[in-house]
């Protein structure tokens, strides 16, 4: 099983110069270049330019490489797909899907460009229609055309329009990352939490994460350098979770072990369901280590 960590998704204004080379140097599993709402409607142009300059310039290591693009009704929205799909990021976000038409249309847009086959759709859901689409927005995924891969919360946005309040208990916030998060698991896709504005606040930063974790995500966008290290901690499997999953993974194993469903590890039930789960943290694991040893020593 190979996977592809997502801990960390680190945005930065496509319009900031030092950001982006900045980026280049932190430990983020993915960066989104943003194009939409940290870039003023002066400054569009010059962002859509320096983002498709960076990515054709690359140096990102294994990072993924993230192009948020303006939605396509507003002004920039086609200019930045159509630069978006001949720069080649690992993926393009498009913001404020609010049904399945908005991926099937961009979809559309994608292949008749004859984009590279390796670019992937990424949907932020942010809007109130985006949650009750959630589901169909997530159906896209299966099919093979749409390159949908990947959902991210937009929480600013979220409270933006519902008028809840943002607390620290996420209280207004829980049901549509729950919603979010079933949706794109029906259909095999990541997904991957909204951020933390407050970002000089350490402790409620790490607890957010830990919230998100417990939900069952991925990992979190992110808006500073600062946030990064943190983040991976949180979202990487634990020494203590790696030893169990092993732990399982080896007692399958024993030949007495091999037709049955269900064993006893240590006086706990466990079931070929938790093979399947140790498979993924082992997996995780290995791609997370991988990373820090062989490829990019700062992870
Ligand atoms: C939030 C910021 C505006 C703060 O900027 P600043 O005051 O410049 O921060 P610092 O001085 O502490 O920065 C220290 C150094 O780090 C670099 N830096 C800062 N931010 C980033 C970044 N995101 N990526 C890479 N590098 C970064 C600075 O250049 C400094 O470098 P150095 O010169 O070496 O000291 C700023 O952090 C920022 O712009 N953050 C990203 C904002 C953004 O992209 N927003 C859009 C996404 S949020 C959103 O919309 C989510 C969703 O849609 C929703 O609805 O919820
Ligand atoms: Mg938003």
């Amino acid at each position: 099983m190979v996977m592809r960590p997502r801990r960390s998704v680190l945005y930065l204004p496509g319009d900031n110069e030092r950001a982006l080379e900045k980026a280049r140097t932190l430990p983020a599993d993915a960066i989104i270049i943003d194009l939409e709402d940290s870039v003023a409607p002066a400054n569009k142009e010059r962002a859509r330019n320096q983002a498709i300059a960076a990515i054709h310039e690359g140096g990102f290591g294994s990072r993924e490489v993230i192009l948020r693009v303006n939605p396509i009704e507003t002004p920039w929205g086609m200019v930045d797909l159509h630069a978006a799909i001949a720069a080649v990021p690992d993926a393009i976000l498009i913001p404020k899907v609010s049904n399945s038409g908005d991926i099937l249309g961009t979809a559309k847009v994608v292949k008749a460009a004859e984009a590279d086959p390796r670019i992937r759709l990424w949907a932020m859901i942010e809007t109130p229609m985006g949650i009750i689409n959630a589901k169909e927005i997530a159906a896209c995924g299966p099919d093979p055309d749409n390159r949908l891969v990947c959902l991210v919360l937009g929480t600013n946005d979220l409270l933006k329009e519902s008028r809840a309040l943002a607390s620290s208990n996420r209280f207004a916030v829980v049901p549509w990352l729950a919603m979010t998060l079933v949706a794109a698991r029906a259909y095999g896709l990541d997904v991957i939490d909204g951020v933390y504005n407050d970002f000089k606040d350490d402790l409620g930063f790490r607890a957010e994460c830990e919230h998100g974790r417990t939900l069952g995500m991925d990992g979190k966008t992110l808006i500073h350098p600062s946030q990064v290290v943190p983040c991976n901690e949180v979202f990487s499997p634990t020494e203590e979770e790696i030893a169990w999953a092993r732990k399982i993974i080896r007692a399958f194993e024993e030949p007495e072990n091999a037709r049955k469903g269900v064993i006893t590890v240590e006086g706990r039930m466990v079931e070929r369901l938790h093979l399947v789960m140790a498979k993924r943290v082992a997996a995780i694991a290995e791609a997370i280590s991988a990373r820090s040893k062989v490829e990019e020593p700062w992870f």
